[in-house]
């Protein structure tokens, strides 16, 4: 890539996509487009064809996606598998018809096998059934990896894939129903530890500013407190707080630091291609993905207890059974990534800071 190169980010207001942008303009990239879900519905054939007419980028970053945690996955099956199917295949397409130079795929680590030997490596894709949790968001994903590499073997396409493990970091989403497990910890301890300091000007500005369904400042102190306990955050009669952690707390997983994953993004874009290590005589050819993570993990018990230490929170948790706890363990095998020049800088206590920081100055 050329610092003037025209680079195409979808999603580029998103978690990943906002960190892409941040970190190709620090590279000094400066000519990069991006479209809002409402200016431009990706899933909309049309709509992205007169696009890339338009436009016509050079190279795409595809973090356009539906996402969401466990139970967003879980609830909204059909969305999860149509729009990302929809989005991927028409940006995908389009970036082939209008010769795009180099498109990388965001996939994610849900595409291994539900009870995938330890750590993953990108050759055990396809080797035994998924999680059915996210179901419907892997096989999109699956299909994701396996367009690029058929675009790649049938049309000399340089579309390179990644699958990043579990991500956290500026804007993120932190809707207490629909996002990932590390921002709705960092928003419940940070309710809880408004109500055990009996602090509600902090609890109204938090609803306020980030409304979760049918609150907001103006309802009662009786009100607000029984949508709380909806959301797991409650107060005993001797004041002690308590917050809810969906499951048993006993899943692993990873966790990247969002900035440190654009980080990477831009380091293979600029550092590899498809045909670097395939060749399409090769019939056996696989692993046209690469893995991103830090290959650390920790239970979601342990993950809470860190949060809790490093926010100061005095409160206890309790387990909600009835949610679910989805693949037991997902721990990448980042040697690839590692050989390609590449490591994570952040750790997982100094990235739960700077999003709790992020959180309380931007939320
Ligand atoms: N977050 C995570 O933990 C992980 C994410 N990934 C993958 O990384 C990529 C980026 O995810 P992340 O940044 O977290 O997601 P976000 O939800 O933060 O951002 C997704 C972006 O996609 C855009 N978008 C969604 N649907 C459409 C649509 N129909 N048309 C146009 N734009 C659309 C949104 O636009 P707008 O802002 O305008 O609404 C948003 O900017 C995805 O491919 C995801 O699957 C993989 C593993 C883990
Ligand atoms: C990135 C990845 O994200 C999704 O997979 P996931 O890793 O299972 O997602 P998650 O972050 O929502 O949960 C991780 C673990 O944490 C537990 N957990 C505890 N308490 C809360 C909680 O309050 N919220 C959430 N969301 N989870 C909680 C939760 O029960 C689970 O055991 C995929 O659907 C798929 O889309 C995908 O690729």
């Amino acid at each position: 890539m050329k610092l003037n190169s025209k680079i195409y980010v979808a999603g580029h207001r998103g978690l990943v996509g906002s960190a892409l942008v941040k970190n190709l303009n620090k590279k000094g990239y400066h000519n990069i487009i991006g479209r809002t879900h409402s200016e431009l519905d990706l899933t909309d054939t049309m709509a992205v064809k007169d696009f890339f007419d338009k436009e016509k980028p050079e190279y795409v970053f595809l973090a356009a996606a539906k996402v969401g945690g466990i139970v967003a996955n879980n609830t909204y099956r059909a969305s999860f598998i149509y729009d990302n199917l929809m989005i991927q295949n028409n940006v995908i397409h389009q970036s082939y018809l209008h010769g795009i130079k180099k498109l990388l795929f965001l996939g994610s680590t849900c595409i291994y096998p539900k009870n995938c030997p330890q750590p993953m490596k990108e050759e055990y894709l396809l080797t035994d059934v998924l999680e059915y949790t996210n179901e419907p968001y892997a096989i999109a994903k699956i299909a994701g990896i396996k367009t690029c590499e058929s675009y790649n073997l049938q049309h000399g396409t340089n579309f390179v894939s990644v699958m990043p493990t579990n991500l956290y970091g500026p804007n993120d989403n932190f809707d207490l129903e629909k996002s990932h497990v590390l921002p709705a910890l960092i928003r419940k301890t940070h309710l809880g530890i408004a109500l055990e300091n009996n602090n509600w000007s902090i609890i109204d500005e938090d609803l306020n500013r980030l409304p979760i369904e049918g609150v907001s400042g103006k309802n009662s102190k009786k009100e607000k407190l029984d949508i709380l306990n909806r959301y797991g955050i409650t107060l005993s009669n001797q004041s002690e707080v308590t917050v809810e952690i969906w499951g048993s707390g006993k899943p692993m997983r990873e966790f990247l630091w969002s900035e440190d994953m654009a980080d990477a993004c831009v380091h293979l874009m600029e550092h590899r291609n498809f045909s670097d290590t395939y060749s399409s005589n090769d019939l056996e050819i696989r692993n046209t993905h690469i893995n991103i993570g830090t290959g650390v993990d920790i239970s979601i018990k342990d993950l809470a207890l860190l949060i809790k230490k490093l926010l100061n929170f005095k409160g206890n948790f309790s387990f909600n059974s009835n949610k679910p706890d989805g693949t037991l363990k997902k721990l990448t095998d980042v040697t690839k990534l590692n050989d390609l020049g590449w490591k994570h800088k952040v750790n997982l206590s100094d990235g739960i800071l700077l999003l709790y920081n992020w959180y309380k100055s931007h939320v």
